[in-house]
């Protein structure tokens, strides 16, 4: 895992609990981590786990997901991890598209669900394990 390595973490209301629930589950790999949230997600996660430094920008629907998406096109984020509900209509929907498009004209892995979020977690898991090998071994 390179460093710094910065992960955007947001949920949408009906996912938050699983959000928190991932982060309590990572928290020791996300403490490894530069953690950039909209600000309700961002909030919630802190107080689950209080180990992270978390920046917090504007909430979804006040700009934050645009805010976010800026970062992705400016390079300061590496891993975008949104848990998005698919079942409501939300008012910032465009917003929430143009951060989705982002991540993938900028091709950073982007999980937009637990299973997916999952599977990134165990790669950076592995990544960060070889990393610390190689330096053990003055490589
Ligand atoms: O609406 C959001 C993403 O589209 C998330 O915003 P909050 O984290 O402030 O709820």
């Amino acid at each position: 895992m390179p460093k710094p390595y910065r992960i955007a973490l947001i949920a949408h209301d009906l996912k938050k609990d699983d959000m928190v629930a991932f982060a309590r589950a990572h928290e020791a790999l996300l403490s490894r981590c530069e953690i950039v949230s909209t600000s309700t997600t961002g909030t919630l996660v802190l107080e689950a786990c209080p180990s992270l430094s978390i920046e917090r920008v504007k909430s979804g629907p006040r700009g934050g997901d645009q805010q976010i998406g800026a970062m992705i096109a400016e390079g300061k984020v590496q891993a975008l991890i949104f848990f998005i509900d698919p079942l409501s209509p939300l008012p910032h929907d465009v917003d929430i598209k143009a951060l989705t498009r982002l991540g993938t004209v900028y091709d950073i892995p982007m999980a937009l669900n637990r299973a997916t979020a999952e599977v990134l977690a165990e790669k950076l898991s592995v990544e960060e394990w070889a990393d610390e090998a190689s330096e053990q071994n003055g490589k």
